[in-house]
């Protein structure tokens, strides 16, 4: 297996579209069998590319937002970050954690109703077979946060919304209403701590494991509440009936669509490099929202 990044001492286990997953070697040469290194990319992605121009500090930025919001989270629930001990070409933008038998779906909660959740919303009154009030909007805030799993499909092809029943035969009624309780609980909690701090988060994947000796409850991996994860809106702008602005990604997705970057999304082509300016627009957003959430100087 390639190792993309010259990493001694590690093996490359899979890239995602601006994460990468690691398996530290130990001295035999093999893979440590109960870590992982989470490796946070500079890269990003907008309507479905991932874009050629690199974010400085994206990854470094959203690591520290995703570990200060595990501390935030840890009487709630227990994750499987081991340590920050990390190799010099990834400091900062990489984590070693505990490998976790990971439950194949992804767990997704609602605070506000928008996107897939408000088409089918549109489309049958409910999200994943929870029945909503009438007369919501593009934007609208739920009366609670509601639990929307999807499948996790495989690479090129779109996650599935999962029912109720469905996600009880993949992983049993127990785990099934622990996972929508936690992932309801976790976004409850960002919303309490972002909205006093201007941000609105509007819904966020998380992802859980158990121990791979079967042994204690659900463990939180991945990364948590980042705006990679989740929906981040500015609370100022919170409007109702249209759709909302992003918090980080707004000025990429204005230019990509404006005459200037001369590319349509419909062309089927990747989009162009970005502008210096929006890069920086963009960095300073992410650097914005971690210093807003944490209190903490990036
Ligand atoms: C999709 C996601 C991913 C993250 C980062 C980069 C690429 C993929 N991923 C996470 C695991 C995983 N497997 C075992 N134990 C763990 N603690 C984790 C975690 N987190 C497998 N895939």
């Amino acid at each position: 297996m390639t190792n993309p990044l010259g990493l001694e001492g590690f093996q490359h286990v899979y890239s995602g579209k601006v994460r990468d997953l690691y398996a530290p070697l130990g001295p035999d040469g093999a893979p440590v069998p109960d870590r992982l290194m989470l490796v946070a990319s500079d890269r990003i992605s907008a309507y479905d590319w991932v874009l050629d121009t690199p974010i400085p500090d994206k990854g470094a930025v959203l690591t520290r937002l995703s570990l200060w919001w595990f501390d935030q989270l840890a009487d709630l629930v227990p994750n499987h970050v081991v340590s920050t001990d990390v190799p010099a070409a990834v400091a900062g933008r990489a984590v070693i954690v505990r490998r976790l038998e990971m439950l194949k779906l992804e767990a997704i909660a609602r605070a506000y109703l928008t996107g897939g959740g408000l088409e089918e919303y549109r489309a049958k009154g409910s999200v994943c077979g929870v029945p909503l009030p009438e007369g919501l909007e593009d934007g609208s805030r739920l009366p609670e946060p509601v639990f929307t799993p999807t499948t996790k499909a495989p690479v090129g092809e779109h996650d599935l919304p999962m029912s109720p029943a469905e996600v009880e035969e993949l992983v049993g009624a127990d785990v099934a209403a622990e996972v929508s309780r936690l992932t309801r609980a976790i976004l409850a909690r960002g919303n309490e701590i972002a909205a006093e701090r201007g941000i609105l988060i509007a819904d966020t994947k998380v992802e859980f494991g158990r121990a791979a000796d079967g042994s204690g409850g659900l463990v939180l991996g991945d990364e948590v509440l980042t705006p990679d994860s989740s929906r981040f809106w500015p609370a100022a702008a919170w409007q109702p009936g249209r759709s909302q602005p992003s918090y980080d990604k707004q000025f990429v997705r204005d230019w990509l669509t404006s005459p200037e970057s001369g590319w349509s999304r419909s062309s089927g082509e990747a989009p162009p490099p970005l502008p210096e300016r929006v890069v920086e627009q963009t960095r300073a957003k992410y650097v914005e929202a971690y210093e807003l959430l944490t209190g903490e100087t990036f």
